[in-house]
């Protein structure tokens, strides 16, 4: 190409000699024959100058042709009153096939040869990469002639700029290699233009829908860039080459997406805590909560999104999805605090801790208002004993501690929150009625938490005391006399007259010297929150048993899910003191809250750590309670002994009647095999209370009623807790079930639900009718077509049909909370007030197992 002359370019672009030698010295050539050479840079000069002069293109009408038109629209500054115009250039270009072109080199030439045809042919002449060059430089001439155009269309688009800036078209999506002029926005209120230097500025700043959609952008960037980093990819320079690659468009030669799809799986080490809800542990995988969920049902646990699963099951998920595993303990901080107190240091034996039990008006009360009167005041003339919970006797035998709560409902209360206050069990039985079923209670209660027992002999200076009766009764429930060559020693006392209390704090000492109690008086206090309330003027006011070591004023202590500095130490006296030894009780003052009874307390060093475990705690609390709701649950009993070999089952059972208990005990305790042992831990006759789920909750039991339901305060633990509470009406179907949980068999498909309670308030009687309750829904609705069952003291003493439902004079389908209504009961007209009626629907339980 460098030895090119005129003549043969001449041939070459398809112009005769003289016209093409004519248009080269118009474009400043000095070529004058047609031998002359002509070198890239004259072929170059060339074409920009018929760019110039022909910067429009008028016909392009062959096939091997493609013509592309574009409309850029810009604003300018008019100088005169700040008006802006807007200017509208038109862009047409055009590309020639190459082969085509060749294949007619000798077509006949044009009337009036067009520049483009000549920038075509010569495009087509030169090789790839000046071609290149050639598009490069039209651009720069297209800009030049774009800025020329701008001026000489100003005057006119001064008058039609409004219009013009309606009908602003869309840019045409062509392939064309970028123009620098952009799009203006066709906005006609837009302020006064800055100038002209200012304008580019303008002209990029996105709108604010642009802006919005910008920001999504950098949002789903950052999003990939959290991929990218986890990868270990540069952040910036990722994000700067994608932004390139929009930014730059078709024109840089980079048209990919930003977004590139991982080419292997990504393995991630993924940080699991003791316990987890199945969303957050979808997030720490970077995966849906879906395919976790789809994942666990594929293992054999049907779970939802916001159950939380324990660390185990967590981290096999995690396994089984591919990445790695790292446990994670919560509590470090909490460890490493407690690890840090020390209690080494030179033992003495300390007092033992006494509760007392036994069944209603057998005289629990009485006996601790004797010792109290008669020992604390001792020697503190006039001294004026306060109730604070607990309180400290000391005589010739050694000291005592009585919790000052007595009856089971404290004890269990306190056994649920896994504290181990008591060391002793007093249980007291009045000679004049023998056992009782509280009384059986109480020794369900001591045993289960291995407390040992002294038995009291209550109400000895009564008549009808007897005696044997009493140790025989005693025995059918395991708790056998000394004399009988058992181990329980039996003391008799009166609480009226004080006969026997000697004997009775001496076999307490008795007791406590084989169990070998021992404390580190100089180590930190620490201890159990036997009760606490909020106090006007002094705000919480909490009794503690200090177990082990000192406490004292001006002390640290972190006590359940509160903390605070020791205001104060109050002793069962009323009197002020600053510090307080082992196994005594004290109030204190100065925490934050109102821890619960049975939660622990300790002395701790730091103040800021206290606080910081404090917060811990109370944000972890939720989190264990729901945890824990799925441990003892009927259906998971069978697949928690194969992995903590827990071998047996236990039951907190109660029942409407004495003798439906007895049957049920004996056909559940006969359930019992080599492998599983079934356990009824409590049994009693009547509604399940509080003290029962309290019960079911430290034993890790399932509370199970046969005709008898769970009262508020049953229920508000069992809720809260999440225990397993179950309801039966027959006793084939409650063994069935225990037995299909114990054989790992799957749980019942059918469950009963109840869906409304009606509290009778009101009783009429029409002859012609029979009985009918004026009721208060007080839960749920009340259906006229469920089954129903009536019950008194929650005991059920009625299962059946609905006979009417009925708002004022109307009858209704159903009724709903808090709203009163009218009910007859099919075939039963012994509703009375008080009485509840509860309605129950069949529901199909999804199979867990
Ligand atoms: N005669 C006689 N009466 C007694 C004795 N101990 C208690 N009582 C009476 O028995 C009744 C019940 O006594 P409490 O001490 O209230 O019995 P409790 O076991 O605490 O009863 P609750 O608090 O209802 O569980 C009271 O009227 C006492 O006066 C006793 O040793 N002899």
């Amino acid at each position: 190409m460098s030895d090119m002359t005129v003549k043969d370019f001449a041939v070459k672009v398809g112009r005769d000699v003289p016209r093409l030698l004519e248009q080269m010295k118009e474009a400043g050539l000095q070529h004058a024959s047609e031998n002359d050479a002509v070198s890239e840079e004259d072929k170059r000069t060339l074409l920009n100058f018929l760019k110039k002069s022909h910067g429009g293109d008028e016909s392009d009408t062959g096939k091997s042709r493609i013509t592309l038109t574009r409309k850029t629209r810009s604003r300018i500054k008019t100088g005169e009153r700040g008006k802006t115009i807007e200017v509208q250039v038109r862009k047409k270009k055009t590309y020639v096939k190459r082969s085509e072109e060749e294949d007619k080199p000798k077509a006949p030439e044009p009337q009036h040869s067009g520049p483009r045809q000549l920038v075509g042919d010569m495009a087509e002449a030169e090789a790839e990469t000046k071609a290149r060059e050639a598009r490069e430089a039209e651009e720069k001439a297209a800009a030049e002639k774009a800025k020329a155009a701008e001026e000489a269309a100003r005057k006119e688009a001064e008058k039609a700029s409004e219009q013009a800036a309606q009908a602003a078209p869309k840019a045409a999506d062509v392939d064309v290699p970028e123009l620098q002029i952009e799009e203006a926005p066709s906005n006609d209120d837009m302020p006064p233009a800055p100038p002209k230097e200012g304008r580019s500025d303008r002209r990029t700043a996105p709108p604010k829908k642009a802006a919005a959609k910008n920001k999504g952008r950098r949002d789903e960037e950052e999003r990939g860039d959290r991929e990218e980093r986890k990868r270990g990819g540069g952040k910036k320079a990722k994000r700067a080459e994608r932004r390139g690659g929009r930014r730059g468009g078709a024109g840089a030669g980079n048209g990919k997406h930003g977004f590139q799809k991982p080419t292997q799986p990504i393995v991630r080490e993924v940080s699991i805590p003791e316990s987890i809800s199945v969303a957050d542990l979808a997030d720490k995988m970077s995966i849906k909560a879906n395919e976790v969920i789809k994942a666990m049902f594929n293992m054999g646990a049907a779970v939802t999104i916001n159950q939380t699963i324990d660390q185990d099951t967590a981290a096999i998920v995690v396994e089984e999805m591919g990445h790695k595993v790292k446990l994670v303990k919560d509590d470090a901080l909490e460890t490493e605090m407690l690890e840090g107190i020390s209690y080494e240091g030179d033992e003495i034996t300390r007092s033992p801790v006494v509760t007392v039990m036994g069944h209603v008006d057998h005289g629990k009360t009485s006996l601790l208002d004797y010792i109290r009167k008669a020992k604390v005041a001792t020697g503190e003339a006039g001294g004026i004993t306060q109730h604070i919970g607990a309180y400290h006797v000391e005589d010739e035998h050694g000291g005592v501690t009585f919790l000052d709560t007595p009856g089971h409902a404290a004890f269990t209360a306190m056994r649920a929150r896994g504290a181990q206050a008591t060391d002793v069990v007093i249980l007291v039985v009045a000679a004049d009625d023998g056992v009782m079923p509280q009384t059986v209670e109480a020794i369900e209660h001591s045993k289960a938490a291995g407390v040992p027992m002294v038995v009291a002999v209550n109400k000895i200076d009564k008549e009808g005391a007897d005696f044997d009766r009493i140790r025989n009764e005693l025995s059918q429930h395991g708790v056998i006399s000394e004399e009988w060559g058992g181990d329980t020693q039996f003391v008799h006392v009166s609480a009226k007259s004080g006969d026997g209390i000697e004997e009775l704090l001496e076999a307490i000492q008795l007791v406590s010297e084989v169990l070998e109690l021992k404390a580190v008086p100089e180590a930190p206090g620490k201890g159990v929150v036997v009760e606490s309330r909020l106090d006007k003027g002094r705000g919480p006011v909490a009794t503690v048993l200090v177990q082990n070591g000192t406490l004292k004023k001006g002390d640290i202590v972190l006590a359940g899910l509160h903390y605070g500095r020791v205001r104060a130490l109050t002793n069962e006296l009323a009197k002020q003191v600053d510090e307080v030894g082992p196994a005594m009780p004290v109030e204190i003052q100065g925490l934050d809250g109102t821890p619960d009874a049975g939660d622990d307390f300790m002395v701790v060093a730091d103040e800021k750590k206290a606080r910081e475990v404090a917060n811990f705690r109370q944000g972890k609390y939720r989190e264990v309670r729901l945890a824990r709701q799925q441990k003892a649950k009927l259906e998971n009993m069978f697949s928690q002994m194969g992995q903590d070999e827990v071998a047996k089952v236990n039951i907190v059972l109660k029942v409407d009647v004495q003798g439906s208990l007895e049957a049920i005990k004996g056909a559940l305790e006969e359930l019992s095999t080599d492998e599983v042992e079934v356990a009824v831990v409590s049994s009693g006759v009547g509604g399940i209370t509080g003290t029962d789920a309290n019960l079911a909750l430290a034993s890790e039991a399932i509370v199970v009623g046969f005709n008898v339901r769970a009262d508020a305060a049953a229920r508000e633990i069992i809720e809260r807790e999440g225990l397993d509470l179950r309801y039966y009406s027959v006793i084939y179907q409650l063994i069935d079930e225990v037995k299909q949980a114990m054989s790992g068999m799957l749980a019942p498909e059918w469950k009963e639900e109840i869906v409304g309670i009606a509290e009778v308030r009101d009783v009429f009687r029409a002859p012609k009718i029979g009985a009918i309750a004026g009721c208060m829904v007080v839960e749920g609705t009340v259906h006229r077509n469920k089954k129903i069952r009536v019950l008194r003291d929650d005991v059920v003493i009625y299962e059946g049909e609905l006979e009417s439902l009925r708002r004022y004079k109307d009858d209704v389908q159903e009724v709903r909370s808090g709203v009163e209504c009218g009910i007859g009961v099919k075939n039963y007209n012994d509703v009375q007030v008080g009485d509840k009626i509860e309605v129950f629907d069949q529901v199909k339980v999804e199979r867990s197992l």
